[in-house]
């Protein structure tokens, strides 16, 4: 399959270890292009961990995943393709925000008209045009974490991984990030979405995946996930979340607490 008709992911036992710890065990997964994916787990699951594989950051330790077409073992191919938003975004306290956003599309190459452009559209829809002639060093979180969400998609990639991209937002400007979020997929960008606000989940995502202990354990279309597989009846989102990373009685995770070299 050549890279544009490929799916935006697809991973094929993907696994990763941290020493004794299985961070993500044989996760099996396709987004198809376009989609908002939302792919949630408790704390620990392993979904930064799957994040990390997914934009060249770390190597798994077994499996294979292709981004856009492109194997992740091969990152010059696969990084002009992507945007990542983790949970700490890389941007430099000395820069105004401006600048950082410039530096942001230096790297990725774009042209400086194009990129003066979506600068100035996108400081304006996260209400950042006052600021951006100010140093990052006096940034709140939600000025740091709008900066870190313009930068991962300034260069329109083909897939967006975000980490918890609402985080430290107020109410108006978590909204401008859902809209940001639904405009980005109608214009065929596949947005990859982590969070733990499930109501953002159940708003956006085409698409959900629940991991637990590394370990992909549901995975369907919202109302699918909502209904009980039993009787059909429809619950919250957060129910089902909740039943399916619920501990099984006498389960173990396998998992060890001792600190490892990555
Ligand atoms: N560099 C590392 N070294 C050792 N263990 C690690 C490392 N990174 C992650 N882990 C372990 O892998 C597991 C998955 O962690 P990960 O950060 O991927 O979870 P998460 O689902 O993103 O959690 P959260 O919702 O809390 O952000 C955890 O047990 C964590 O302790």
């Amino acid at each position: 399959m050549s890279p544009a008709d490929a799916p935006a992911i697809e991973t094929d036992a993907l696994t990763k270890r941290y020493g004794e710890t299985t961070a993500v065990t044989g996760l099996t997964m396709t987004v198809e292009r376009g989609a908002v994916y939302g792919f949630l787990g408790p704390n620990g699951a392993g979904k930064t961990t799957t994040m990390r594989m997914l934009t060249t950051l770390t190597r798994p330790t077994s499996g294979t995943a292709h981004v856009a077409g492109h194997s992740i073992t091969d990152r010059e191919s696969v990084t002009p393709h992507i945007g990542y938003l983790p949970e700490e975004p890389p941007i430099y306290d000395e820069l105004t925000g401006r600048e950082q956003l410039e530096y942001a599309a230096g790297l990725r190459d774009l042209p400086e008209a194009e990129a003066s452009e979506r600068i100035d559209s996108l400081l304006e829809r996260f209400d950042l045009v006052d600021d951006a002639h100010r140093r990052i060093e006096g940034y709140s979180k939600g000025m740091r974490q709008k900066v870190g969400v313009i930068q991962a998609v300034l260069h329109e990639p083909a897939v967006a991984f975000l980490d918890e991209p609402t985080s430290g937002l107020d109410p108006r400007a978590a909204r401008t990030m859902r809209e940001t979020i639904a405009d980005l997929a109608d214009r065929e960008m596949t947005i990859f979405l982590s969070t733990h606000i499930l109501p953002v989940v159940d708003e956006l995502a085409d698409e959900i995946g629940v991991l637990r202990e590394g370990e992909l354990v549901a995975q369907g279309d919202p109302e699918t996930l909502k209904s009980r597989a039993e009787t059909g009846e429809a619950r919250s989102l957060e129910d089902a979340f909740l039943e399916v990373t619920q501990e099984t009685p006498g389960g173990e995770s396998g998992r060890s607490a001792e600190p490892s070299i990555d």
